[in-house]
């Protein structure tokens, strides 16, 4: 399931968060890449252990964990700290695979990769990030304030941005359902309640498929 969220950051949101990294302090993005990925990333990634980088991941952090569609859809229960990607001319990212496993002390297991793009897509040439789905390559370049969900099993890469400069927010998630499948069947019964009860209200329909819904979370869910 690859699901694209619009605005999940607003417009006085995005001011201030380009506002704050227009000085900030960048460095190689190669430091917190794995092994492989490492030899075809070439970036920059915003310096984590400043104030600004701890101020603009609060941002991004509060508007990804409150969203409602990406409440329903990933089920979160740990979020990696957000990563802040530049992507200047020439730069770009290989096909990679993200680690399996994150996090020095507390380990995060990554089910569940998103960019939320930061710069409008007019605003730079190239810069794509593109999946290697089951239906072939597909390839994302989303507005700014705009969130692309993807299943970290997935190879992706970020074409070379040819003009402008590409910012973006990245992170890892892992979800209380690992299973992209069962996931996806939470999402879509939870979907389909939440409809029935606005049409017909609290119906013995709408009972039971809270029952369904409730049980197989139950069943599927790893805490
Ligand atoms: O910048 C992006 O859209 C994705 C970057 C990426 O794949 C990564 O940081 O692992
Ligand atoms: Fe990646």
């Amino acid at each position: 399931m690859i699901l694209c969220i619009e605005q999940v950051l607003l417009s006085n949101q995005l001011d201030e968060i380009h506002r704050l990294l227009k000085d900030a302090e960048f460095v190689e993005g190669k430091l917190t890449a794995g092994r492989y990925a490492k030899t075809v990333k070439d970036n920059y990634q915003l310096k984590g252990d400043t104030e600004v980088a701890r101020k603009v991941r609060g941002i991004v952090h509060n508007a990804i964990a409150q969203n409602p569609l990406f409440k329903a859809s990933v089920r979160p229960q740990k979020i990696r700290p957000i990563l802040f990607n530049r992507y200047e001319p020439g730069m770009s990212y290989g096909w990679h695979t993200d680690n399996a496993i994150m996090g020095e002390g507390e380990l995060v297991r990554s089910d569940v990769s998103l960019t939320l793009f930061l710069s409008e897509p007019d605003t730079y040439q190239g810069g794509e990030l593109v999946i290697d789905t089951s239906l072939g390559e597909k390839s994302f370049k989303l507005p700014a304030g705009s969130m692309i969900v993807y299943p970290s099993t997935f190879l992706h890469q970020v074409t070379e941005v040819t003009e402008g400069i590409r910012l973006a927010a990245v992170t890892w998630v892992q979800s209380l359902v690992r299973d992209v499948q069962q996931r996806e069947i939470l999402f879509e019964l939870d979907t389909v309640r939440k409809s029935i009860f606005e049409q017909y209200g609290k119906t013995v329909e709408f009972d039971l498929l809270c029952k369904t819904h409730a049980n197989l979370l139950r069943q599927w869910v790893e805490l």
